[in-house]
């Protein structure tokens, strides 16, 4: 389970997140909704440990961040907004070099990375350079990699950014998919589609947490998109 108590953030003079509390947890698909300059990614930021603040808690599995960092941070695996695989190295060398920078090597480290990329149906793949791959496939690598060192917790920053829309169904899909064999996933998104009306849904607006629930339950009748337009002015 994630967990964040009072978490407040600020840059110089502007204040990027107010008092925020929220859970994410296991088994769930949760969902941060937010326009622009909302605080999604100053909230990812204090959550990988990039940025730190002494306003607020943030527990990872039960691990408190900032007095644990290290057992927090094992449990968590991220798929940042900006991709990050080497292009010249092929998907296995990829996740082999990650693996191994979690002290995984051997045949324990190949059958995680098989398990992986099986996960992500692109064992197939595993020799192909991630150059020679599309966009889908590279994010479909990324998140196999996120999983090798089975986190208990899944961050994804808009992993979607810049995929046609097969290719973001697809991982969407995926992710849904382990969300419901246990996993915690925290997923930021500005596209309503990528939302299931089961999922739990985080509306941050202004660096404020305006609501939380179900999507079904805050939206009732109305479209997810009308209701976010409704609660923050903004077009998703
Ligand atoms: N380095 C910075 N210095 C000052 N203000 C900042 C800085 N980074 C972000 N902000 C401000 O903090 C607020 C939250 O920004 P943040 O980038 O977390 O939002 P976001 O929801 O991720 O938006 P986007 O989707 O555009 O990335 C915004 O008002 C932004 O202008």
């Amino acid at each position: 389970m994630l967990s964040v108590s009072d978490l407040s953030f600020s840059y110089d003079t502007k204040q990027a997140l107010k008092d925020v509390s929220f859970r994410a947890e296991p088994g769930r698909f949760t969902a941060l909704l937010g326009p622009n300059g909302a605080g999604k990614s100053t909230l990812f930021a204090l959550l990988t440990r990039l940025f730190t603040t002494r306003d607020g808690q943030i527990e990872i599995a039960g691990h408190d961040l900032a007095k644990a960092p290290r057992e927090a941070l094992a449990v968590m695996g991220v798929v940042f907004q900006q991709p990050t695989l080497d292009l010249e190295l092929t998907i296995r060398q990829n996740l082999s070099y990650f693996a191994a920078l979690h002290g995984l090597s051997g045949k324990d480290a190949a059958m995680r990375i098989d398990a992986a990329l099986d996960r992500l149906d692109i064992r197939a793949r595993a020799g192909e350079k991630a150059r020679s791959l599309n966009g889908g496939h590279r994010r479909r690598t990324e998140l196999a990699r996120a999983l090798i060192h089975q986190p208990k917790v899944l961050l994804c920053d808009e992993p979607t950014v810049g995929l046609d829309a097969q290719a973001r169904a697809a991982i969407t899909a995926h992710v849904h998919d382990l969300a419901e064999d246990g996993l915690t996933v925290l997923w930021a998104t500005h596209l309503t589609d990528e939302v299931r009306e089961s999922d739990d849904v985080l509306l941050l607006h202004q660096g404020v947490l305006r609501a939380s629930g179900t999507a079904r339950d805050l939206t009732g009748a109305q479209a997810l998109n009308d209701w976010f337009l409704e609660q923050t002015g903004t077009p998703v």
